[in-house]
Parts: structure tokens; sequence; C-alpha cells
């Protein structure tokens, strides 16, 4: 199906998971390259949608706000404002950034859901399930935690393995646990709404191997990735199975039909219809319709993905865009592979990472450096690595000494020789003509590339345009040729000066706040894609503005302190504090240990770590300095029972003398905690 028969796009890309920030991985992944396939379109005057969102629901969300003693609702706004500014300030530029909050979200996929049930598209099946007797609660996906049965993992979650990558179901597991108490589940009766798969298998498996749709080809099968195809055929010769589409939990989309109270939809049922409930807001907002972006057969609807979301936007929401009926299905699912860090799988729970919103507060100004370096060693066929060595040499050796290098000469040249107005070219050599023909070919290349999803290919072209202009000066010297031939210099600067003009026009998907500045240096109007090529892309006569330095050298203190940073991430990831020297039992039972009430709490005046506690110990009411004003406000412990050692020799803290000592429990982040009594109990009780 040639592209033209296409009047608008659709871009999604996977939507975050708004239990962490974003990191690197996630960028290269999926982000970045949707957003060069996205400003390409645009710059090539193309109808687009660009959606994306915070996924805001299931098991992970949930578990994260108990553990941390918050309610699922403040994870997620903390983590979608978080993720939601860092990509604005990084520059993907997505038309909207939804939740899966939202009230549209919510009634578009409870509509999907009564419309596939209506349909008579699942089926009900009552099976037993694990059930947490301890919490009250049944435990799907993450809330069960076991030894994987491939592997040997003994965290492999009730869904996955995070570290073998298969995909399991809460019975796989061996020694399974509850990840909310840790107790052994029990088996409980529950009832589910079945998406039967296999009812779909055939259609499914010529849709993908074949790329046809009712007997029309719809797309072209040898355009989508080889390990794409793979994992796809993979899991459809296993033989698809009957897949719970409903979960009992209370986060999530309620389950709209009759018997369905108390369960919600499954969090990757809900999250690509996201993309439909986005575009939705999106289209509201601004004067459009939302149908034509996804039920209409002109539609070009592109999904990017990380590699382990494969199934999910191949297999399972085509079935559900097919059940439901009227909807396109993606002509492409360019989904990459994995990038990793520094010889480590990168970890938001390990704190393996480099967080995008720490890099845009390190790095001012580089957002063009990470892009390129991401692209340079994107994973768009095999896993790939990140090392804060290869971004210095890229940005040293290949920003600054080619990109920049070129487009400096041309502007500070032009300025100098000419005060910044664009000479005409005179009589042009064989050299000159075979320079301005190379030039022409590159923007045809770099549009297909981009077209079939290489991005890394279209950047290595981008910069063979600049090699070509850095290499052109190199050549013929015009610093040499001023005072003896300054006819020919004119000739050389208008043509350095044309292939500057290209390098930004076809940089810009790649490289836009580049692009955009050199755009600003040679006073160009706009960067449309037609224009490249153009051999008088600038007129003669024009008058360019001052250079600027577009990238500058990394050194090498600024590596090695990330590198630091992330050795110190391995060293406190190691294993707990070393035991101590023994200890007799008559010397420990010298220490008396009581349990306190925290009565009153104030800072201490000029010590920004120390509260000063009046704490009830039950043996009399007494004060106690305690250098835990950074991680608890007054107001938030008073009535705390806590461990006290109340026999520790007074001591004089800031003038003021302190009786005794509040134990605390200080986890590997530094975070402190105190030691409680798990139920109340009578001040003064001892601790042994
Ligand atoms: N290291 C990585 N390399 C490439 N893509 C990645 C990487 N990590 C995540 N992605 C992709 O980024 C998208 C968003 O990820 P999502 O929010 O689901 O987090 P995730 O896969 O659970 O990552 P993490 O476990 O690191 O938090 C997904 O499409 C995912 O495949
Ligand atoms: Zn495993």
């Amino acid at each position: 199906m040639s592209d033209n028969k296409y009047k608008r796009h659709t871009v999604t890309a996977a939507l975050p998971y708004a239990n962490g920030p974003l990191h690197i991985g996630h960028i290269a992944g999926c982000y970045l390259p949707a957003d060069i396939y996205v400003r390409s379109l645009r710059q090539r005057g193309k109808d687009v949608a660009f959606i994306c969102g915070s996924d805001e629901h299931g098991a992970a969300i949930t578990i994260k706000a108990q553990k941390e003693g918050v309610t699922p609702k403040d994870i997620i706004d903390k983590y979608h404002g978080i993720n939601k500014e860092a990509f604005e300030r990084f520059g993907i530029a997505f038309d909207i950034y939804d939740r899966t909050s939202s009230q549209t979200h919510c009634e578009t996929a409870q509509e999907f859901f009564t419309t596939l049930n209506d349909k008579g598209y699942f089926t009900i099946q009552e099976s037993e399930q694990y059930y947490d007797e301890k919490a009250n609660q049944f435990l799907a996906d993450r809330y069960i935690v076991g030894t994987c049965p491939k592997c040997g993992n003994d965290s492999a979650y009730g869904d996955q393995c995070e570290k073998c990558g298969t995909s399991l179901s809460p019975t796989d597991l061996i020694e399974p646990k509850s990840s909310i108490t840790g107790e052994k589940p029990v088996l409980k009766k529950t009832k589910h709404w079945y998406l039967p798969m296999n009812d779909h298998e055939e259609w499914i498996k010529e849709w993908i191997v074949d790329g046809k749709l009712e007997g029309e080809q719809h797309h072209d099968p040898k355009e989508w990735k080889t390990h794409v195809l793979g994992q796809c055929k993979s899991w459809i010769d296993q033989g698809l199975q009957p897949r719970a589409m409903t979960r009992d939990l209370d986060w999530g989309v309620p389950v709209p039909v009759e018997g369905g109270e108390g369960k919600v939809l499954y969090v990757w049922l809900d999250a690509p219809i996201g993309y439909i409930s986005a575009t939705k807001d999106w289209a509201a907002a601004n004067g459009k319709d939302w149908k034509d972006y996804w039920q209409k057969e002109d539609t070009k609807l592109v999904h990017f993905i990380g590699k382990d979301n494969i199934v999910f936007h191949c297999i399972i929401f085509p079935i559900i865009l097919k059940a439901h009926g009227n909807y396109v299905l993606p002509n492409n699912v360019p989904a990459n592979e994995f990038l990793n860090l520094e010889g480590a799988k990168l970890s938001t729970s390990r704190n393996w990472a480099v967080w995008l919103h720490e890099y845009l507060d390190e790095f001012p100004g580089k957002e063009d450096v990470l892009r390129y370096v991401l692209t340079s060693i994107a994973p768009e066929n095999k896993d790939s690595e990140f090392t804060w060595k290869g971004f210095q040499e890229r940005n040293n050796n290949e920003l600054v000494a080619t990109l920049g290098n070129f487009v400096n000469r041309a502007l500070v040249l032009t300025n100098k020789y000419y005060d910044g107005t664009v000479p005409a070219r005179g009589e042009l050599s064989d050299y000159d003509k075979e320079v301005l023909e190379a030039m022409s070919t590159f923007p045809a290349k770099i549009e297909k590339l981009i077209e079939s999803y290489s991005f890394k290919e279209a950047q290595i072209e981008m910069m063979n345009l600049a090699r070509l202009g850095n290499k052109y000066l190199a050549d013929t010297e015009p610093w040499k040729l001023v005072k003896t031939d300054p006819a020919r210099v004119e000739t050389i600067m208008n043509i350095a000066i044309q292939i500057t003009a290209n390098l930004a026009v076809v940089m810009y998907p790649l490289l836009p706040n580049t692009a955009e500045k050199i755009q600003q240096m040679l006073k160009m109007d706009v960067l449309d894609w037609g224009l490249s090529g153009d051999a008088d892309l600038i007129k003669t006569g024009h008058t360019i503005g001052k250079a600027e330095l577009l990238f500058e050298k990394i050194e090498d203190a600024v590596i090695d302190a990330q590198i630091e940073k992330l050795e110190q991430t391995k060293l406190s990831q190691q294993a707990v504090e070393p035991q101590k020297d023994e200890t007799s039992f008559d010397d420990f039972m010298k220490m008396d240990i009581r349990i306190g009430t925290i009565l009153a709490a104030e800072k201490v005046k000029k010590a920004k770590k120390l509260l000063q506690l009046t704490v009830d110990t039950g043996i009399d009411k007494r004060t106690i300095v305690s250098g835990i004003a950074e991680h608890f406000s007054p107001e938030e412990i008073i009535g705390k029972q806590v461990s006290v050692l109340v026999n520790l020799a007074p001591r004089k803290i800031r003038g003021i003398e302190s009786e005794g000592m509040i134990l605390m429990a200080e986890d590997k982040d530094g975070s402190l905690s105190f030691i409680s009594p798990t139920k109340q109990v009578t001040e003064g009780s001892t601790v042994r």
C-alpha cells in the first residue's frame, strides 16, 4: 500500500507506567524514535496525531502505594507530573500527554468492554486463584511472587519473570508468596471474563504472516522488523490461549457489566485503549474528529514500543479492535529491543539508570547530545548498550569535531569575508558540481530510511552530509585562497552555506534544537522538507547572523562524575552492613530499651538535623534531642510510640540536655523509620 494512500497518521508511543521516572532505556526504546518519525511527518506537511500519556492502573501502582504508605492517586499524580514535565523539557513533541485515570478513558474502556461482552466475545469462567487470607485479597499479577520455573529466579512475578522474560501465570510459580504480607496464599474460587484468543488465531496469523485482512492486502509484512514478526510467530505457534480480561482489584476501570462488582479491567486491556481516549481528549480540544484518526481506512496507525510490549500491540489489542469493529489495525509496530547501561540491564527498582530528569538538570542545553547518542546506539534490531565514555566520544569526536566544526567554519568565514552577506557562485569546478550533486541526494535517502524506521541509518546519512561539507572546506581551503583567488572563494562559501542550510533541514527530525539554532543563525524562515536538496536554498545576497557554537567538548571530569554516581549505586545495592563483633547476653541486658510516646516535638534553632522531643517513657517525661529533622516534621511524629534507649548517659547537644536515644532503622537509601510496636502498648513496656 503506497504511502500516499494515507491521508493521516496516528502515531502512538507506549504509555509509560506512572510508578517511576523515565530513564534513557524508555527514551531510546520508544519515545525518541517515535518523535523522530513524527517530526519528519510534520516537516513534510502530513496530518499527524502523536499520542501518549500515563498508564495509571494495575497492581504495580497499588503495590508501590502500599509500600510507601500513600494512596495510588498520590503515586500516579507524582509520576504523571514528573514524566510529563521531563518529556516537555526534553522536547518529545506529543500532541497530547493524557492519563488513563481520566473520565474519558474510563468511559471509552468501559464501552469497549460492554461492546465485546454484548457481541459475545468473552467467556466467563470460574477458576481457583491465589488469595491472601491475611490481606483479604486475590493475588493477581505482581501481587504474587515466587520462583520462576524456567530460570530459578526467586523473585518472579505472577505475570512475568523479569530475569528471563518468560510470561507466567500465578500457578506456574514455585513456592508462591503474597507480595503484600509474605503469606503463603490459598486457592479460592473467583470468576473472570476471558478473551478466547484461540478463536482469533486464524485471522491473526494471516494478518501477521501475510499482511492480509479479510482476504485483502492490509500492509506489507516485509516492512515489519524481523524480531517483531519472530516474537509474534512464536506466540502463534505455541497456540493462542484464552486470557483473563478482568482482575479482582479495587484500582482500575470498573467492570461495567452485571456480576462484575469489585472487579476491574485487566491493565493490558485498559492501557492501549488509552491511546484512543487520549485521541478523543486531544480532538475535542482542537476541533478535530477523533474518529478520523482511528476509524478511517486512509489512516496509518503506527505503535512505537519496546520489545516487552509486542504481544499486547500485535496480538491482543488488534483482536480487541477488530472484535469491537470499525477500527483500523496498525500498519506497523516498529518495536525496539532493549538498551542496557554500562554492562547491566536498566532497572528502576535497582536504581540502575540514567534518569531523564536528572540528565536534563545536569546537562542543560544538551538535549540534542542525548538524542544523538541514543539514536546512534538505538537497539533497533538487537539489544545495545549506553556507556558514559561512548557518550563523551560521540559528543567530542562527532558532534563537536564534524558537525559543529563544519557549521561553525561556514558561518564564521562568511561573516569574516563578506560581513555575512552570502556571495554568488561563479563558474563551478567539477568538484563543486560533484558536491552539489551529492548534496541533492540526501533528502530522498534520509526520508526513505525514516519511513522504514531506520533512524540510526538516517542519522548516519545526516552526518555524512556534514562530513561532505567538512571535507569540501578542508579540500578547497578557502582561507588559503582568499588573498589570491577571491572569486573562487565566493563560490566555495556559497556552496558551504547551501550545505549548512540543507543540513539544518534534514537534521530537524533528529536534532530539532540544533536545526533551529542553525535556522536562526542563517535567518531561514522555515525548515520545510520540500526545500531540502536545493542548491539555492539560501539566496545570493541574503544576510546571515553571527556564528554560535553548536556543541562543546565534554571533559573527563564530567564523565567521571557520572561513572562515580553509578559506582555509588552499585555499592549501595550491595549486601547489608556486615555483622558487628560478638557481644555477651549480660552486656545486651545492660541496655534498657522502653516504648515511649512522643508528646511534643520542635525544631532545634540553627540545627537543621535536630528535633527536640518530649517523650513519655513510662518512667518519666523527659527531653531527648534526635537527629531526625530532615526526615520528619514535628507535627507528623507527635503521638507516635517509639523505642527509647533510656539508660544512655545524658549528653548536652546544642546546649540542651538529652536524656536517652530514639532508636531508628536506616534503609539503604538513608531513609529512617521508627522502631514502633505493632499495637499500642503501655508506656514503659520493655524491649528485649
Ligand atoms: N531498557 C529499555 N530499552 C528499551 N525500551 C525500554 C526499556 N525499558 C523500558 N522500555 C520501553 O519503554 C516503554 C515504557 O516502559 P514502561 O513504563 O512500561 O516501563 P517498564 O518496561 O516497566 O520499565 P522499567 O521496568 O525500567 O520501569 C515500554 O514500551 C518499554 O518496552
Ligand atoms: Zn525466569
